[in-house]
């Protein structure tokens, strides 16, 4: 894991190891008293379509924070050759059983899988990853419901480092259904004017250079120059690229900006929190111990 120098840094790096360990902690605390109360323990269903190895040690981290917290995670591997309606019956299965409380697919399922309906296969009170559309829904007119996990965990980085998007010209790089898509919405829904940026913006580096928050979400190396970081701004990195390169020019945003998540220790840790603080979410409702969504 490259960590990244901190020493010569303007910004002040936002941890989101730190508070994704105490959002994990009220989890399991949260998970402790729900089992002492009702004798049962959340669970969460993860699903892997294949073994692409990045999505592997990912579901692997998930699966030992659910351990760690006290949430039981019931692993369903699925061969890389699954159909979309193989997935869609192993989904409508696990939605019905009354002992799993959430449910994670795993993205990305595979090139022939339509993952949009493998995605609404999933039933919205246990979809605690929030992909379904009734999330999405959710985030966009900022109702109860479940958040996806990354922008999710973002927003909450956010609000722990009291950043106030209310007013500020957020960027958001790339589109993605599971990042770039949800966080807008959720950044609009916190009075942000947004501004989404893709394969087709032209003219990315003049708009990346109005942002008072930019959330980088394209997947690509370093893509974001560090010059093109408007000073002061607040810079999130979401960016799951191998070797734990992030999609922004680290050091050099991190000399004009103000805040910056470091990758890895930013963005992912959050991620995983959130899904687990949803899992307990969607636990406590199922087992009638919290109001329904
Ligand atoms: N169904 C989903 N699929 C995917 C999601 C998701 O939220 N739901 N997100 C990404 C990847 N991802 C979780 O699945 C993920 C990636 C990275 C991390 C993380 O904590 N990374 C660490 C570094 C880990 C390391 O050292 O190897 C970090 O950034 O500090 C968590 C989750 C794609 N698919």
């Amino acid at each position: 894991m490259a960590a990244q120098p901190t020493e010569t840094l303007n910004a002040q790096l936002m941890d989101g190891t730190a508070v994704a360990r105490r959002i994990v902690e009220r989890t399991a605390a949260r998970a402790a008293a729900l089992t002492e109360r009702t004798g049962a323990t959340p669970c969460l269903a993860t699903v892997l379509v294949g073994e692409d190895p990045a999505s592997v040690t990912y579901v692997k981290m998930k699966r030992n924070r659910c351990e760690k917290a006290g949430i039981r995670s019931r692993h369903v591997p699925m061969p890389a050759d699954t159909t979309t309606e193989q997935l869609v019956a192993k989904l409508t299965e696990l939605s019905a059983d009354p002992e799993v409380h959430g449910i994670l697919l795993q993205h990305p399922c595979g090139e022939h899988i339509d993952e949009r309906a493998a995605f609404e296969a999933i039933a919205p009170e246990k979809d605690v990853d929030g992909v379904t559309m009734r999330s999405f829904a959710a985030m966009g007119f900022a109702l109860p419901g479940f958040a996806s996990c990354t922008p999710g965990g973002i927003m909450r980085l956010l609000d722990a480092y009291d950043v106030d998007p209310t007013g500020k010209r957020a960027v958001v790089v790339g589109r993605s259904a599971i990042l770039g898509k949800p966080v807008g919405m959720m950044l609009l829904a916190r009075d942000a004017t947004v501004t989404y940026c893709h394969s087709r913006t032209r003219e990315l580096s003049s708009l990346v250079r109005e942002a008072d928050i930019l959330v980088a979400a394209v997947g690509r190396p370093e893509f974001i120059k560090g010059a093109d970081i408007k000073p002061g701004a607040v810079v999130i990195d979401a960016g799951y690229n191998a070797g734990n390169v992030g999609d922004v020019e680290f050091a050099a945003a991190a000399e004009r900006a103000s805040l910056i998540t470091p990758v890895p220790g930013g963005v992912g840790p959050m991620t995983i929190a959130v899904l687990l603080e949803q899992t307990l979410d969607a636990a406590e409702r199922q087992l009638g111990t919290a109001s329904a969504v």
